[in-house]
């Protein structure tokens, strides 16, 4: 492949960096050619933009932080200005990519990749010297428009071109992972939940525990969220297939939009003597009340068709699942919901399965597939589910105490090199 690399003298607008946001969380940068898409990604994925709209999205000028909050994704997302060289000596590339998780290049399918090619060579074997721990991820951007053969074709001839001018160069150690993506459709999150996947260190352990979940419960397929990007940052072991991974990130949507509908329930309305919520009537004597608690909610409305399924009622269901989990003999406690601080809900398909939704945390969402016979047992499941909870959050708890531990080793450290440097500059 002919490689251009005078590119690196076409930029020439060397702006500083903002540094407004704080720079100790682990960066995915985005980067790619102007108008390949970078910005609809962020916003869509991160910011919950409805894809047409970034139809009027202005070209990035400098780089734009985003701090993701409210999600179980810690990280910066750093969107790049596709005309800019970072690795211009203008830039401290070093301060740049030092701690980088993943570099996301995108390119636009739609359109000639010729020159995007030449840049992401450049790119990742540039950003490949400074940080040789950086994950390398493709997007081939906008598949929307091509058929499936152009796609398969593309995908191809991309990678083709790509492990030959790195083998040319003696690159063939940096390993580049490619995806085929759309806002339009859930091929974004697909990439995402993979990119991301790579970069959290509890995942071993999360896709065990997920696996011991669903062999025990008689669940076909558990993925689990996070609630904000539904983004899925592990599933279990049994392969991914495009459609019970739809279906299921399309339950997040139908819960929120039903709690931003619904509001969220005061927990001491509408609830029932043995705790539990009840429907509420909506002034027209018809019941169309939802059980909301923040920040997902327990759907109780049936009268609601989404798309060929039925949103079914859980509450007869939990209180068969109270006795089942709750034998302590205590009727009053007998009545107490399992499940009374967790939001959660149950979706009847056409064809007889069931997608169950409980929530492990604020930021986490447990979706199962499974089939109705199955679902009979359903106390099992969530005394099961209520073992999956505890052993997540000891997962987390542990790995803060890690990261914590960590940190202060690395300040120390930091403090310790610091008066020698001092002492040596004195001197
Ligand atoms: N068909 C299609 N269009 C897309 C997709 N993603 C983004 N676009 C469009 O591509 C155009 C450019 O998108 P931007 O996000 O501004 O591109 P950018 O890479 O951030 O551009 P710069 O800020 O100039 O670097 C917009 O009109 C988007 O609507 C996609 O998946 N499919």
């Amino acid at each position: 492949m002919d490689f251009d690399y005078s590119l690196q003298s076409e930029y020439d607008n060397c702006e500083p960096i903002d540094d407004s946001i704080g720079n100790d969380k682990p960066r995915i940068l985005l980067m790619g050619l102007q108008r390949s898409g970078k910005s609809s990604i962020q916003r869509v994925v991160f910011g919950k933009m409805p894809p047409n709209d970034t139809l009027y999205l202005e070209s990035t000028t400098k780089i734009q932080k985003e701090d993701i909050t409210r999600s179980f994704i810690d990280f910066q997302i750093w969107d790049f200005p596709g005309q800019i060289n970072f690795f211009d000596p203008a830039y401290d590339s070093l301060d740049i990519f030092e701690s980088v998780g993943a570099l996301i290049f995108v390119i636009d399918a739609q359109d000639d990749y010729s020159e995007a090619l030449s840049r992401l060579f450049y790119t990742v074997t540039s950003a490949y010297k400074v940080n040789p721990n950086i994950t390398f991820e493709v997007l081939l951007h906008k598949v929307d428009g091509l058929s499936d053969d152009y796609k398969i074709d593309t995908q191809r001839d991309v990678q083709q071109r790509m492990s030959d001018a790195l083998q040319d160069a003696e690159c063939d150690h940096i390993h580049l992972t490619y995806y085929l993506t759309s806002i339009y459709d859930h091929s974004i999150y697909e990439a995402f939940s993979k990119i991301i996947q790579k970069l959290i260190r509890e995942l071993p352990t999360l896709e065990n525990l997920l696996n011991v979940l669903c062999s025990n419960s008689g669940i076909d397929k558990a993925y689990l969220f996070d609630t904000l990007t539904k983004i899925y940052i592990a599933t279990d072991s049994s392969p991914v297939d495009m459609q019970s991974y739809e279906l299921c990130s399309d339950m997040i949507d139908v819960v929120i939009d039903i709690e931003c509908i619904y509001g969220i329930a005061d927990r001491t309305q509408n609830s029932t003597p043995n705790g539990q919520y009840s429907l509420t009537d909506g002034g027209d004597g018809k019941e169309k009340g939802a059980l909301v608690q923040s920040p997902l909610s327990e759907v109780l409305d049936d009268s609601r068709p989404v798309s060929g399924t039925a949103v079914d009622t859980p509450t007869s269901d939990l209180s068969e699942n109270e006795e089942l989990v709750n034998n302590s003999g205590d009727p009053d406690q007998q009545q107490e919901p399992v499940t009374e601080n967790e939001a959660s809900s149950l979706i009847k398909l056409d064809n007889g399965d069931v997608l169950y939704m409980r929530e492990v945390n604020r930021l986490l969402v447990l979706i199962c597939l499974l089939r109705q016979d199955n679902f009979e047992k359903h106390g099992l499941i969530d005394y099961n589910f209520q073992c999956f909870k505890e052993a997540v959050s000891e997962v987390f708890e542990f790995s803060q105490k890690r990261n914590t531990q960590q940190h202060y080793e690395h300040q120390l450290q930091a403090n310790e090199t610091q008066p020698s440097q001092e002492t040596s500059r004195n001197s």
